[in-house]
């Protein structure tokens, strides 16, 4: 126990600069580096491989070259876990794969019910006109960049009234029913098994007479993340009283957010809930991010030090030893083999939908 408590770990971080500027704070540093745990910043420009050693990796980068790189990585040490594995980060990069999961969530449904807004997924531009495609859709809908890749691109979003406000609308993107929610949003973040769920402000509610009398589109990104800055003048925000809003019960959004967590085999992520002021207890989840901002989740530092404690040391609590691990034999391999089977199961899944996306689309 004491060479366990004397050794250092090394926690390498691969992040954009705003991420890392963001996450990377010296409170979370600090908070680590008491416990015996070091955050060290990976250099994406050289092999990952050749840098280290590192007893666990956690990263949030795009493209192949990273892919590769982690693969190499994972060939040459395959006892490191990496945190999360980019198969499954990946089904998070298109917005329909991204919900797909929800709906396959078998959660018994008592007092609250859960699902997703009304979607369709638009390929071309003639779709836009197809009653067949967008009939059956109530307005207005959000349109949204189908693929949810971190660029500022994919987070540009509108609000669109009427059918005729679609046409000058660019695909592939994703067609979804906008929900009247009171203007408040949840977010729930997910820390591994720590789960917490906060308020904040979203888009105004449309009423029938602004439906009436409204043409077009309005277009928004990011609406959830603005600050009071950014909105002085709107009349709605400044009437609104967020902290009046009603919490959805813990025990429902914890039980979601496990759901969620074991079936896309990922530990760091959070998802947008709305509720629906037509059905008070008809929650929607609308999107999920894969690490997202948790400098401002409430003692970020305290709990994601306790998830990079857990998931170095996770041997003694799967084989009941209280022995030091080391770099040959530690606990990383086992969360890894463990990650790697959840994963091997739903990588098939995630394929076959994708394929059924693609020739549905
Ligand atoms: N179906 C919907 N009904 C009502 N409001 C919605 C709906 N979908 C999205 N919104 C509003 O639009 C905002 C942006 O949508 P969404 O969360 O899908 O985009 P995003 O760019 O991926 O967000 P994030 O910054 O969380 O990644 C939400 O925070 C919410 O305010
Ligand atoms: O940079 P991309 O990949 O687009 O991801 C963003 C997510 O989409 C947002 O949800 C994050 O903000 P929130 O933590 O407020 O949801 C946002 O957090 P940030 O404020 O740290 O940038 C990002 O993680
Ligand atoms: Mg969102
Ligand atoms: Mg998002």
């Amino acid at each position: 126990m004491a060479e366990l408590l004397r050794r250092r770990f090394v926690i390498g971080y691969a992040l954009a600069p705003k991420k890392q500027q963001s996450f990377i704070q010296p409170s979370l540093v600090g908070l680590a580096a008491d416990r015996g745990i070091d955050l060290v910043p990976i250099d994406p420009c050289r092999a990952l491989a050749d840098q280290g050693p590192f007893d666990c990796i956690i990263h949030k980068l795009y493209g192949d070259d990273w892919k590769a790189q982690l693969q190499e990585f994972a060939a040459r040490y395959p006892d490191v876990p990496v945190v999360d594995p980019p198969r499954a980060i990946e089904r998070l990069h298109n917005r329909i794969s991204m919900l797909q999961v929800v709906s396959e969530l078998e959660i018994p449904q008592h007092q609250e019910t859960f699902g997703i807004p009304s979607q369709v997924v638009i390929y071309d531009s003639g779709a836009l006109s197809n009653s067949g495609v967008v009939g059956a859709l109530h307005f207005p809908v959000i349109a949204k960049p189908l693929v949810a890749d971190g660029s500022a691109k994919s987070h540009k979003m509108s609000l669109v009234y009427h059918r005729d406000g679609l046409l000058l609308l660019k695909p592939p993107l994703v067609l979804q029913e906008f929900v009247n929610h009171g203007g408040v949003i949840f977010k729930v973040y997910v820390v591994g098994d720590y789960v917490k769920c906060v308020k904040r402000k979203s888009l105004p509610d449309v009423s029938e007479e602004k439906l009436e009398c409204t043409e077009g589109s309005m277009s928004f990104s990011q609406v959830s993340n603005l600050t009071a800055q950014d909105r002085t003048g709107e009349q709605y925000y400044e009437s609104m009283h967020l902290e009046e809003a009603e919490m959805p019960p813990l025990s429902f959004v914890t039980e979601i957010a496990r759901g969620l967590r074991r079936a896309m085999g990922l530990h760091l992520f959070n998802f947008d809930v709305i509720r629906d002021v037509k059905v008070g207890n008809r929650y929607l989840i609308i999107d999920i991010n894969y690490f997202p901002g948790y400098a401002k989740m409430p003692s970020y530092e305290t709990v994601l030090t306790e998830f990079f404690w857990n998931i170095i040391n996770k041997t003694k609590e799967e084989d009941g030893s209280n022995a030091a691990p080391n770099k040959e034999e530690d606990g990383s391999n086992a969360v890894r083999k463990h990650v790697d089977n959840e994963i091997e199961n739903l990588a098939g899944d995630f394929c076959n939908t994708v394929g059924e996306m693609e020739n549905a689309g």
